[in-house]
């Protein structure tokens, strides 16, 4: 029997391992983490992650053939084939920081497979890792490996969340970066095999590994950088009285572009984008090409740009202030169908209406008020590492109250900010949330969710991104 070991039992290798064990009956799965209270999760029925249908394939498959496990080396010693899917933050400190991948886990996690192995294995990358770690890692494995052979390949993974039971039975692709050599086709194919018990063939690509590498943090950059190019033409939508929904409609119909990911928001967040961008950025530093950095930072910029510029509209419309008064938060997760707030834009559009001493009461169906709290004063990129690694937050935010009910969280507000599209916002009574506001009411709404003439009717004062304005709105100062 096949046995696979996956270090990191995150977002990526909780789900990925599950489907595997799955779909391949015949191979034994075990997932490992440092983190105790994080293996107990998903050994309970109250797993760690949110993620739709992740609670069935978990049911079906634990304890036949997936286990999760915090005994690391024994599962790696007994592997055929480890995947490491740890975090890889960015740096906060020493070279590169604030851009480049800290490999310290990866590097970690190398060190320690080169350590407890006593038979030849094959390693998988299966975290987002600048491009030629694959080497450095080689490298590792190969000084401490008593003989012990290694083939390394690069096996990025590219579900999104809120989707990612979905995205990993049905992949557009998966992509299989190895060695140019006959052992390196072997392991390249012993990786196929695996995906080959549900993946079609001409869904598996294989590549050379610096491809495979590269490719993962190409195709973030382009999928951010159409959410920035959206973005920036929000901005101009209002200027104009076109409206960003429309625009997006007639320029996705060209086939050449393509309909999807260009729904104009508050900005994207998410643990990948930024973080991938910025990887890529100091990539293109150190490999002496600074025009096409400042290229990729651009979208970066645009995304910093769109979150200060509905801070702005907020504060602007608001008589230019939101001191003491009461701010609805409606959605804290970065997108719909998640619990995860990582990077997300919520953080940077509440603190900055902290910085205006704002009242905030947040909602999110599916986001913890210590999370909330935690978020709303960690330092950036300290999210990004193992849970017990993190700090715990020493203090709460005191204007900030956290509510379990979106009518709670409007009770006389001024204003409601819409941040998270999630499907039950769009079926709010909007009506009872209008009579119990302070007036003027005002709806800002981050994702395009709610039915502007609707709510106008109502009597609110709407803002939505990218479209027609508010009368109210029209002289008010629009730049960030
Ligand atoms: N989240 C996503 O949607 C997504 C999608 C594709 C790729 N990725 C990439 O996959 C990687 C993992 O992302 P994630 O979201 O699953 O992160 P995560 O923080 O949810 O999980 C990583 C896990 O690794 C564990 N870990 C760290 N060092 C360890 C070690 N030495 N031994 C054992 N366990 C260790 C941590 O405790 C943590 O539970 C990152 O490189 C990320 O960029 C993420
Ligand atoms: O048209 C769009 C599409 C997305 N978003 C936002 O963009 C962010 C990222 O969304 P999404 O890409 O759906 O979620 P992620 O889970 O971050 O997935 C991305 O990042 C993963 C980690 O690398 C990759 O594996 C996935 O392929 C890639 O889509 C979220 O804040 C979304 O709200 C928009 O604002 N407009």
């Amino acid at each position: 029997m096949v046995k696979i070991c996956c270090i990191g039992a995150g977002y990526v290798g909780g789900p990925t391992m599950a489907v595997i064990a799955l779909k391949c009956p015949s191979i034994e799965v075990a997932v490992v983490d440092i983190s105790v209270p994080r293996i107990n999760a998903w050994n309970s029925d109250q797993l760690p992650i949110y993620e739709p249908g992740l609670d069935a394939v978990v049911k079906q498959c634990r304890g036949k053939n997936l286990f999760f496990s915090t005994d690391v080396e024994k599962h790696v010693r007994e592997a055929d084939i480890v995947f490491v899917s740890v975090n890889t933050p960015t740096k906060t400190r020493g070279l590169g920081a604030g851009k480049a991948a800290d490999l310290t886990y990866w590097e970690s996690a190398a060190r320690m497979i080169a350590d407890v192995s006593k038979s030849d294995k094959i390693v998988v990358e299966k975290s987002t890792v600048p491009v030629k770690t694959a080497e450095a890692i080689e490298k590792i494995l190969t000084h401490n490996s008593k003989g012990i052979k290694f083939q390394i390949l690069s096996n990025p993974e590219f579900l999104a969340e809120g989707t990612a039971i979905q995205d990993l039975f049905n992949p557009d692709r998966v992509l299989i970066g190895g060695r140019e050599t006959p052992e390196g086709n072997k392991a390249v194919q012993a990786l196929k095999d695996v995906y080959a018990h549900w993946v079609l063939e001409d869904r598996i690509l294989t590549t050379n590994l610096w491809s495979a590498e590269l490719s993962k943090l190409a195709a973030n950059a382009f999928l951010a950088q159409r959410i920035s190019s959206v973005n920036a033409m929000s901005a101009l939508c209002e200027a104009t009285g076109a409206d960003v929904t429309q625009v997006s409609y007639a320029v996705g119909k060209d086939t050449r572009i393509g309909p999807k990911f260009l729904n104009a928001s508050v900005g994207f967040g998410g643990s990948c984008f930024q973080k991938d961008i910025l990887n890529l950025v100091y990539i293109c530093e150190c490999n002496g090409l600074p025009e096409v950095a400042e290229y990729w930072k651009q979208v970066i910029k645009i995304n910093d740009y769109q979150k200060n510029r509905f801070v702005n509209r907020v504060v602007s419309s608001m008589f230019n202030t939101v001191s003491n008064k009461k701010i609805a938060i409606l959605g804290f997760a970065f997108k719909k169908d998640t619990g995860d707030t990582r990077e997300t834009p919520a953080i940077d559009v509440c603190k900055g209406l902290l910085g205006d001493k704002a009242r905030l009461s947040i909602f999110d169906p599916q986001v913890t008020v210590d999370q909330i709290q935690r978020d709303l004063t960690m330092k950036k990129f300290d999210w990004d590492h193992p849970l017990h690694l993190q700090p715990m937050s020493p203090t709460t935010v005191k204007q900030v109250t956290c509510v379990w009910d979106a009518y709670e969280a409007t009770k006389d507000a001024h204003g409601i900010c819409i941040l998270t599209e999630w499907d039950e916002f769009k079926n709010l009574d909007f009506k009872r949330i209008y009579d119990n506001m302070q007036k003027p009411a005002f709806v800002f709404d981050g994702r395009n969710i709610v039915n502007v003439d609707q709510l106008r009717e109502i009597g609110f004062i709407v803002y939505s991104i990218g479209k027609p304005l508010d009368a109210w709105l029209k002289d008010m100062p629009a730049v960030a």
